[in-house]
């Protein structure tokens, strides 16, 4: 008996998307169905290419086919993936901004933001990074481009700033245009005009991630960059000690406060325990165990991962070369699973009803 497309499509309305909640059907998410006898294609649109669930997805909808179709049909599963955005950015063709924030220096705010940035690259996003740390830009020495200089193009007849190109992502930091030598005594509407323009004034081109590294506290840069662009939400980096957790705290607090109003994708601890190089097994929680999960749980947000403390991670950003663009295994896991969560929680906030009115990006 020949199969329909109607066929098909009655059968993978059985399966859900367990983050989204609803059957991939009603989702669009199943498109370009080929039925060639006993031979049927289709492709699965996934909300990110850094999808967790992506095997499973998979899974379940061979067993859609085989349970409601037929048993004998030879399924061929296309899995692809367009990032979803649920607000104007403000920054042409930027589909999600990510911030990366901490309550104090020193947690890892950078390491964990160039990772992610690296990470998502890695499962095939189109992704920028912004190096909003106007007090201690880090970004250029992690990426090999100390005393780098952005090229300035014409695009459509306006002078546009070039983000530099590296190991497959955009960048711009504020550290490209200061002498590292020099201190600079930023003032507030110094330090708010700057960061605009690394959103404003640069060619971006099509992104699905533009990942923002924000300065630790809360302060003018942090007012500037949510007030002017809508940002889809805020990851918390924080390490295992009570005081960090007490500041992280007061950062989720910033974001939440109705007149930011910034989604929390969620915290990430970092430096989380010690692994000795030759003991990869190891783990030594030396700053205490479990205080970013506790944090999130308490603060009713996602828990995105734990990453150890190695020498490894501080050695290649001191290299000019992050941890992540190592092998997929080893000391790279904890950061692509935290991606990967990462990118989960942007699809489940950009599947969500708005919250406020997008806010006017940019000017
Ligand atoms: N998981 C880790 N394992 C080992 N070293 C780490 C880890 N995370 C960060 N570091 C190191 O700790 C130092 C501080 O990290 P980083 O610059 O990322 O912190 P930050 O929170 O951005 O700091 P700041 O607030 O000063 O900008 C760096 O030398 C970095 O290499």
């Amino acid at each position: 008996m020949e199969i329909t497309q109607q066929q098909v499509l009655q059968a993978l309305s059985n399966v859900e998307e367990p983050d989204l909640k609803k059957d991939l059907v009603t989702l669009n998410m199943i498109q370009d169905i080929v039925i060639d006898g006993h031979k049927l294609s289709f492709s699965v649109i996934l909300t990110t290419p850094a999808c967790p669930l992506k095997a499973l997805i998979e899974n379940a909808c061979r067993n859609a086919i085989k349970h409601f179709v037929s048993k004998d049909i030879e399924v061929s599963i296309n899995m692809t993936s367009r990032v979803t955005s649920q607000r104007n950015t403000g920054v042409p063709g930027v589909k999600n901004i990510i911030a990366v924030a901490s309550g104090k220096g020193g947690v890892g705010k950078s390491t964990v933001s160039v990772n992610l940035a690296l990470a998502l690259a890695k499962t095939g996003a189109k992704v920028g990074l912004i190096d909003a740390d106007i007090y201690g830009p880090s970004i250029p020495i992690m990426f090999g481009l100390e005393g780098a200089r952005p090229m300035a193009s014409n695009v459509d007849g306006k002078t546009r700033i070039e983000p530099i190109e590296k190991y497959g992502i955009k960048l711009l930091s504020i550290g490209f245009f200061t002498d590292p030598n020099q201190p600079v005594p930023w003032r507030g509407p110094m330090v708010s005009t700057a960061v605009k323009q690394l959103f404003n004034d640069a060619d971006w081109g099509e992104l699905d991630y533009l990942v923002i590294d924000l300065p630790p506290g809360t302060g003018d840069i942090h007012i500037t960059v949510t007030q002017s662009f809508p940002i889809t939400g805020a990851v918390i980096v924080t390490t295992p000690q009570n005081v960090a957790l007490a500041d992280a705290k007061k950062g989720i607090g910033m974001f939440m406060m109705p007149a930011i109003n910034v989604p929390i994708l969620g915290v990430v601890e970092n430096m989380s325990y010690f692994t000795p190089a030759e003991l990869p097994d190891n783990k030594y929680y030396i700053f205490g165990k479990g205080g970013g999960q506790k944090l999130a749980q308490t603060l009713d947000v996602p828990f995105l991962g734990e990453i150890p403390l190695i020498k490894g991670i501080s050695d290649s950003g001191d290299a000019g070369k992050p941890i992540v663009l190592e092998d997929e295994g080893g000391m790279s896991i904890a950061f692509m699973e935290m991606a990967r969560r990462v990118a989960q929680q942007v699809s489940i906030a950009n599947a969500a009803p708005p919250q406020t009115p997008p806010r006017q990006g940019g000017a």
